[in-house]
């Protein structure tokens, strides 16, 4: 696991961009991709890049039950207006929260990343581990389900709604198994309220009741962090471990 540490989100908006540029160069033409607060400067940098995604693949990790593309909080909606309808990828699935039946919607889904295998999957982290939208407990080996979302990811994501009471309290999001197939992850954390979990995630044993904390056995992950969420971690670890980029 690599580990990089920098001044501030803009700075750390501009590595990912670097990241993103390397893999493609390396033939990396399926990129797995996240939505919420951390990557939405990632997104706007490339948006701004001379990157071309025209022969890529996008798959997203989750999306609420209940919201259809044209919701303003739905994942869907959210990639589109946060990159796609600026750099258009030749295909883009995000599951669909409108499905009939989730069942099928999740072997559709697993059926689709697993024709298109990621070469490059963006993470985000949860105040609680989560990624994706796989809260604690959940079995590492787990493939695309329904999940209920936990009270603290509710009230976290509220911030993007009116109220708490307009989150949606279940989303489908692709299984930690899913996740671990892609071939390089690139973990970002931001911010004082991400310190702890960052620092179970790296530092703790690797625990479903944590789900990050299994990118620790992942063979090709880098860890972005600013200096906030970088700020729980153990001197002596940050002394062996990480990379500060100023
Ligand atoms: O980036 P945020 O908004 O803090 O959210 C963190 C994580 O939580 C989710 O939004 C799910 O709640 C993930 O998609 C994201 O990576």
């Amino acid at each position: 696991m690599k580990v990089l540490v920098v001044k501030n989100q803009k700075d750390a908006d501009r590595q990912g961009v670097k990241i993103f540029r390397q893999a493609y160069k390396h033939g990396a033409r399926t990129f797995g991709l996240a939505t919420g607060g951390t990557p939405e400067g990632l997104y706007r940098e490339l948006c701004q890049s001379d990157l071309d995604f025209r022969d890529c693949i996008a798959i997203n990790l989750d999306e609420y039950v209940g919201l259809d593309g044209n919701h303003p909080q739905s994942y869907r909606y959210y990639m589109q207006s946060n990159l796609f309808n600026q750099k258009p990828f030749a295909e883009t699935y995000l599951p669909d929260g409108m499905a009939p039946s989730a069942k099928v919607e999740c072997t559709h889904y697993n059926w689709i990343i697993a024709t298109n295998p990621i070469d490059l999957q963006i993470l985000g982290i949860g105040q609680n581990g989560h990624i994706g939208f796989n809260e604690p407990g959940t079995p590492f080996t787990s493939t695309t389900h329904v999940v209920n979302l936990t009270p603290s990811t509710i009230k976290a994501n509220s911030r993007y709604f009116k109220d708490e009471s307009q989150v949606p309290t279940q989303a489908l999001t692709q299984g930690i198994g899913n996740i671990l197939q892609a071939k390089q992850i690139l973990l970002m954390a931001f911010g004082p309220e991400k310190a702890q979990a960052v620092k179970e995630a790296l530092t703790g044993k690797v625990t479903e009741d944590l789900p990050a904390s299994v990118l620790q056995k992942h063979p090709h992950v880098t860890v972005l962090l600013d200096e906030a969420a970088a700020a729980l971690l153990p001197s002596e670890w940050v002394a062996e471990h990480v990379q500060h980029i100023y």
